[in-house]
């Protein structure tokens, strides 16, 4: 499969070439040249699939040939070794847990995806590729955790000092190795931009090579897709068309959520809830499209400014605002809001969901006040104790720390404090 440039100023690229490049050389995002989608038999089938046989099947064209299918099938099996339950809270919602992972958030996917795509790329090749990803707290834990020990791989992680919850800045500071954790004086957008910035810089990308760990890689964003087919599979039979309520951020997963849509999965329509970092909510109101700083909320892994898949969305749609505004609502919602919808869910259905998940099961209320027949699918994308303080307040019960959490509460962090491109650049020099 061949990926052009969103900037449409850079050649087309293999597959290869776009996970090891990250971003193109006209500073935009890759898009896959074609999308074919699936066979009627595969969704008619879906029960007689595993999920990786599932995830294998929907990925293949976009990788081949460059990885053998042979070497595609392990690292899809190796990527997918842990559950992604439904949970039905009632007739109308249900919440999709994305978090039995290692790091317990989504990104756990697309990091393994990505980690062993380059690994195989990386494995006859002297040359050291550096990773660098920026992170509003999920993402950094990821693939700090899926990238560990990767042979010729140097991860470089930047993340907004004092805007992370404590277990995510455990999980991306304190692994050590051939993983270092950068603590940025900014914001998330701050962090996005040196990175970008860096894939620009001549005197940096003489010297090495370069790459992205964020949505922004196609290797890490398209993995995601297979979410929405593993909720089908599990709904299909009792709801036919399922409204997605995706917690959205950077936008790579609801924007993968577009792309199992263009394969063929019946998707009724797609939500993106926001906290108040609501570039795209004001878009579909105003048709202005007008990033703004991030401002800190609990949902902090949705504190973003300038959401990087805004592009690809607008590309799946044509740039067409009519189509896109057909097939996706957005709502925003504060902190406040969604402290109470974590109670509400607790004390109706004695579920304990995150921040985010908490305002996705909001943006699951709101579309349902319209479509009150409608089944709303939303992704719980990281574990509640990912945000201890947060939870233990709101719901005023004490929370048992899974295994993978507890791993690295004593753990010590280690950081280097950077203010600057300038600071990254030095230590990416030296
Ligand atoms: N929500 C993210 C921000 C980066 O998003 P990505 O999907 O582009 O990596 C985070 O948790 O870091």
């Amino acid at each position: 499969m061949n990926y052009y440039s969103l900037n449409k100023k850079a050649p087309k690229t293999s597959f290869k070439d776009a996970v090891i490049k990250g971003l193109a050389p006209d500073k935009g995002l890759y898009f896959p040249e074609s999308i074919t989608p699936l066979p009627k038999e595969f969704f008619e089938n879906i029960d007689d699939l595993s999920y990786s046989e599932i995830a294998f099947r929907a990925i293949k064209q976009f990788i081949s040939p460059e990885i053998p299918e042979d070497v595609l099938k392990t690292i899809v099996e190796e990527t997918l070794s842990f559950d992604f339950p439904i949970i039905q809270l009632n007739e109308n919602i249900s919440t999709l847990e994305l978090f039995h992972g290692p790091t317990m958030a989504f990104k756990d996917v697309g990091a393994r995806f990505m980690a062993r795509c380059l690994g195989y790329f990386n494995k006859n090749n002297d040359k050291e590729v550096t990773v660098l990803v920026a992170t509003s707290g999920d993402t950094g834990g990821a693939v700090a955790n899926g990238f560990l020990g990767v042979k010729g791989v140097n991860v470089v992680i930047l993340y907004p000092s004092g805007k992370v919850s404590d277990i995510q800045e455990k999980q991306l500071t304190t692994l050590g190795e051939n993983i270092t954790a950068l603590e940025v004086n900014g914001t998330f957008d701050d962090c996005q931009a040196m990175v970008k910035k860096a894939f620009l810089d001549e005197t940096l990308t003489n010297q090495m090579q370069l790459t992205s760990a964020n949505s922004i890689n196609v290797a890490r964003w398209l993995p995601q897709l297979f979410y929405f087919m593993f909720a089908y599979k599990q709904l299909h039979k009792s709801y036919g068309d399922i409204v997605f309520s995706v917690p959205s951020g950077n936008f790579g997963n609801v924007c993968a959520g577009m792309m199992a849509q263009q394969l063929g999965l019946p998707v009724k329509h797609f939500i993106a809830s926001n906290n108040e970092n609501n570039v795209v909510t004001r878009y579909l109101q105003s048709k202005i499209y007008e990033p703004k700083p991030s401002i800190q909320t609990i949902s902090n892994a949705m504190d973003v400014g300038a959401p990087s898949n805004f592009i690809r969305i607008q590309e799946i749609y044509k740039n067409s605002f009519e189509s896109l505004n057909d097939n996706l609502s957005s709502y925003s919602f504060s902190d406040n809001k969604t402290r109470e919808a974590m109670l509400e869910i607790y004390s109706n259905y004695n579920y304990v969901a995150d921040p985010h998940g908490a305002v996705g099961y909001l943006g699951c209320k709101a579309y349902l006040k319209e479509h009150p027949n409608a089944h709303c699918v939303f992704l719980e994308t990281a574990h509640p104790t990912k945000f201890l303080d947060v939870v233990e307040e709101v719901i005023k019960k004490e929370q048992p720390l899974p295994v993978q959490i507890e791993a690295v509460m004593d753990k010590e962090k280690a950081s280097i404090e950077i203010s600057s491109y300038i600071d990254l650049k030095n230590y990416l020099l030296n």
